[in-house]
């Protein structure tokens, strides 16, 4: 493993974005939950993140820092609740303030120092805290305040540890990337060279070493991640992996056929597609809460692949798209389950494969970025992203073959309009939701009473935040009306206006 940050999870809801902004800046750096942080690769951790987070220092229950880590040596940049645990370990005092400071505020440097060199001497910073450092611990200056602080920043006099009360990754915080930058380059001293091609290097030995002569399963969906993992397989392994698609049929129309017309003529490789639509359809009969469902198909998919691996000799290994994103909405130790990602969460306790997840420390733009330098074509790399559970989880309450039938067939339509109006680039995921609401309506002279339907849209980065996507009235009308002319069984279609948070793009 080459150097990288340590960002040490207090539970911020931004510490995503603290690691996102450090990559961006050319170096590696991971989120590490604070127990584990004396399993990490220490000779190669040059320096320490401690983040923000919703606990207050002096609560009984509030995680701590081991002081052995100061011990180390090693560069230690303390935000927000990190800068006011580090007071309260050192000898300093924090205390709850009857003003709290959300929001912009003016920042002020009151002395030179490493992390603001070259910039303005007063700017504005995002601040998002109720507590607030009152005597900084032996050894430390102030060097910044603001309207609520006198210890906006702090740093020691001797030693590479310093600590900032507002939030540096934030974008409203006018020079929070150049912070950073000066912590990783000058006070760390790293050499910026995370990239994707470094990243290729470093799986290939990995995965060479671990795999030696034998085999592995690939477990493909045709989506962006798994595509990526069979290209960079292809590229790392030859023929010594073989691509596996379940159509659970809880796929999109015609999804099961492009699939296998991509991997199978384009591509060349020797996909296998297993028929599993009876089975899946068998368990999941009846049920109709969303964690259960997705237990459920979790387990499945994996029952399929271990009785698939008995076809090869020497084969134990199962790859899987798995990203950053699954892995930490499926709940850490600090961040809580969303939802159980089928491929994380979702998967059995006993499980006899062992996984490869060579993308799990990326996120989807990352991912993206890979896709092109392996040579997949744009048609596959921007993909809006299908969950592994498919439309068992657009199908809110139990599944039944003509429900599934209603989602295929208007989503087929909501595509085929997306496109029509040029608006597929720009959309970053859209489908339609069943759900189990039925209203009355008029047709022909006639009463109706049927479903509701729901159409999604949003825009996204990531998949970690979202926006409902402003499509014209115009467009929803038509949609609309295809919808309610040509899917038998619903009578009214309505549009989900909700950012995540506080909604997640799926409803389920
Ligand atoms: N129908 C399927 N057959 C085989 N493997 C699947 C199937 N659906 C999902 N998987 C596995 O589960 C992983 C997670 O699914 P997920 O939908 O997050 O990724 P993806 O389908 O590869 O990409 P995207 O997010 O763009 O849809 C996939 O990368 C793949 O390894
Ligand atoms: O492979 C997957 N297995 C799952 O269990 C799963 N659940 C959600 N998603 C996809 O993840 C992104 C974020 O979803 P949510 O905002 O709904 O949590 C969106 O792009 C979702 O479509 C999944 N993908
Ligand atoms: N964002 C934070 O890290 C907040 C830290 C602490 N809970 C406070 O309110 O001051
Ligand atoms: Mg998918």
């Amino acid at each position: 493993m080459n150097d990288y940050i340590v960002v040490l999870d207090y539970g911020s809801q931004y510490n995503q974005l603290i690691v996102r902004r450090i990559r961006d800046l050319g170096v590696y750096a991971e989120l590490v939950h604070p127990d584990d942080f004396f399993s990490c690769d220490l000779p190669q951790v040059k320096g320490v993140i401690l983040s923000g987070g919703p606990n207050s220092v002096y609560d009984e229950n509030a995680p701590k820092l081991e002081t052995k880590l100061l011990d180390l040596k090693i560069p230690i940049l303390g935000i927000c609740y990190g800068m006011q645990l580090l007071v309260h370990t050192l000898g300093g005092v924090v205390e709850s303030n009857d003003l709290r400071e959300y929001g912009n505020t003016e920042l002020n440097i009151t002395k030179d120092n490493p992390l603001t060199k070259g910039l303005a001497f007063s700017f504005n910073v995002w601040m998002s805290h109720g507590d607030v450092v009152k005597t900084l611990p032996k050894g430390f200056i102030s060097v910044a305040s603001s309207k609520t602080t006198d210890h906006a920043m702090m740093m020691h006099e001797t030693q590479p540890i310093y600590g900032i009360q507002f939030h540096p990754e934030v974008r409203n915080t006018v020079h929070g990337i150049e912070i950073l930058d000066h912590f990783v380059k000058d006070i760390c001293k790293m050499d910026k060279n995370w990239s994707i091609p470094a990243f290729i290097e470093q799986k290939t030995l990995e995965i060479r070493e671990l795999v030696k002569d034998g085999h592995v399963i690939c477990a493909l969906s045709g989506g962006v991640d798994s595509s990526v993992v069979t290209a960079l397989l292809a590229h790392i392994l030859k023929d010594q992996f073989t691509p596996i698609f379940v159509d659970h049929g809880l796929l999109r129309k015609d999804e099961a056929l492009d699939v296998q017309n991509t991997f199978k003529r384009d591509f060349e490789t020797n996909l296998i597609t297993v028929d599993a639509k009876d089975r899946f359809f068998a368990k999941l009969k009846g049920i109709s809460d969303p964690e259960q469902k997705r237990k459920i198909i979790g387990n499945e998919f994996i029952k399929v692949f271990e009785e698939q691996i008995k076809n090869f000799k020497d084969a134990k290994y199962l790859a899987q798209g798995t990203l950053y994103t699954d892995v930490i909405e499926s709940g850490t130790k600090t961040a809580q389950t969303i939802k159980s990602h089928h491929n994380v969460g979702g998967l059995p306790k006993n499980m006899k494969l062992i996984l490869i997840e060579p993308l799990n420390t990326l996120f989807k733009d990352e991912v993206r970025d890979l896709g092109i330098r392996l040579g997949l074509p744009e048609s596959i790399v921007n993909r809006q992203p299908f969950p592994g559970p498919g439309l068992a989880i657009r199908i809110l309450g139990d599944i039944t073959p003509d429900k599934i039938r209603i989602v295929q067939e208007s989503d087929f339509i909501l595509r085929e309009e997306i496109k029509n109006h040029g608006l597929d680039k720009s959309i970053w995921q859209y489908f339609t939701v069943l759900t189990p609401l039925k209203t009355v309506g008029v047709m022909g002279d006639n009463r109706t009473y049927d479903y509701v339907l729901v159409i999604r849209a949003v825009t996204s980065i990531d998949g970690m935040t979202a926006d409902f996507a402003q499509i014209p009235y115009e467009t929803l009308q038509k949609i609309s009306n295809r919808m309610t002319n040509e899917v038998k069984g619903i009578n009214r279609v309505v549009y989900d206006i909700t950012s995540k948070p506080p909604g997640t793009i799926e409803w389920e």
